[in-house]
C-alpha cells in the first residue's frame, strides 16, 4: 500500500533536523559508521491501515536493539512467559544497553531485562532452530509477517562488521554461560543475534510493525492476529519501562509511548490503539538513542498528544 507524503509531517520533520549537528553517528560497529546523520525519515501507520510519510522513507537501516523485542514476541509465543522469565528478569537496569556490571552484583548472572544486551543474547540463545541459518530465517518469516514484506533481509556486512568487532557481547555470553543462565554455543548464538541484529528495512516496515504492537497483535494491513494480545502487551510494557535503554524514565515522562529505539539510529513507536510509528535518524545521544528522532517524537507528541499517561 502507498504511503502519502504529508506536508505537516514533512515540516516537523525538517525542523527536527536541525539538531542532527547535536549528535553522533554510532561507530563502534564500523559498518554504521557511513550513515549520513542529515538523514530524517518518519512513517506513521494507522489502524485501518492507511499511512502518511515524510523524508527518503525508501532508505533501509538495520533493526539493531529494535530487533530485541521482536525476538522477545517470538519466544513467549514459543515458550510462555513462565519459561522465558526464568532465564531473564522484568526489570529496568537504569544502566548502559551494553553494562555486565548487574551480571556480577546479582546472586546469579540472570539478566535484569530482555532489552539490555544481556537478556537479548539470554533471550536469542532460546530461539527455535536446529542452526543459526534456521533461526535466523525463523526470525526473518515473523519479521516479513510482521510488515506484510516478503522480500526482508539482513545485511550481511553490518552483520559481519559486528560479529567480528563484538568482544563484549561475547563476554556477555561467556559470563551467563559461567553461571549455567544460557546453554550452547556462543559463537552461534553471537552468529544469530549478530544477523538478527542486521535485519534490514525502511521506516514505512518499521511503522507496519510498530501499528502491530499498537494494535495488540492484530496486523492492521491484513486484520489477521499475528501474536496474541497478551505478547503485544508484555513487549509493549518492556518498550515503556527499557526501550529507551538508560533513558526511558525521561522519554516516558516527556513523549510517554511504548518505543523501542536501536544503535543505527532507527526508533519504533506503538501509540495503542492509535498508530504505529517508524523513524530513522541516525545521529544518536549519549545514551545511544537517535536524538533526531527523539526531537521528532518530541514535537509530534506537542502536536498529537500521543503520551498514554
Ligand atoms: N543498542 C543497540 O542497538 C545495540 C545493538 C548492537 N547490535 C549491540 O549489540 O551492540
Amino acid at each position: 500500500m502507498a504511503c502519502k507524503s504529508e506536508d505537516v509531517l514533512k515540516s516537523l520533520v525538517e525542523e527536527a533536523r536541525k539538531v542532527a549537528n547535536e549528535g553522533k553517528v554510532a561507530n563502534y560497529i564500523p559498518a554504521l559508521q557511513k550513515e549520513n546523520p542529515e538523514h530524517l525519515s518518519c512513517a506513521i501507520v494507522y489502524p485501518n491501515g492507511n499511512c502518511v510519510s515524510a523524508g527518503d522513507i525508501k532508505r533501509r537501516f538495520t533493526l539493531q536493539s529494535i530487533s530485541k523485542i521482536i525476538n522477545l514476541a517470538l519466544v513467549l509465543m514459543d515458550y510462555g512467559p513462565e519459561h522465558v522469565f526464568h532465564r531473564v528478569g522484568m526489570e529496568p537496569t537504569g544502566d548502559p544497553f551494553n553494562s555486565i556490571i548487574k551480571l556480577e552484583t546479582s546472586s546469579k548472572a540472570k539478566p535484569l531485562n530482555p532489552m539490555i544486551n544481556a537478556g537479548a543474547l539470554a533471550v536469542t540463545s532460546m530461539m527455535k532452530g536446529s542452526n543459526a541459518e534456521d533461526k535466523v530465517e525463523y526470525i526473518l518469516d515473523f519479521v516479513r509477517k510482521l510488515t506484510n514484506e516478503p522480500n526482508i533481509d539482513y545485511c550481511e556486512e553490518v552483520a559481519i562488521s559486528e560479529f567480528t568487532t563484538s568482544f563484549l557481547n561475547r563476554s556477555l555470553c561467556f559470563y551467563m554461560k559461567g553461571d549455567g543462565v544460557i546453554h550452547g554455543n556462543v559463537e552461534e548464538i553471537m552468529e544469530v543475534y549478530t544477523k538478527h541484529c542486521a535485519i534490514r528495512l525502511n521506516c514505512l516496515q518499521l511503522a507496519r510493525m510498530g501499528a502491530v504492537f499498537a494494535m495488540d497483535g492484530i496486523n492492521p494491513l491484513t486484520n489477521e492476529r499475528v501474536m496474541p494480545k497478551e505478547v503485544a502487551r508484555i513487549c509493549k510494557t518492556f518498550m515503556v519501562t527499557c526501550g529507551m535503554y538508560n533513558a526511558s524514565g525521561e522519554f516516558a515522562i516527556k513523549i510517554g509511548i511504548p518505543a523501542k529505539s536501536g544503535v543505527s539510529g532507527g526508533i519504533m513507536g506503538s501509540v495503542p490503539g492509535r498508530m504505529g510509528i517508524g523513524i530513522f535518524g541516525p545521529p544518536l545521544n549519549e545514551v545511544g538513542n537517535s536524538h533526531t528522532g527523539l526531537k521528532l517524537l518530541e514535537l509530534l507528541q506537542d502536536k498529537y498528544d500521543l503520551s498514554m499517561f
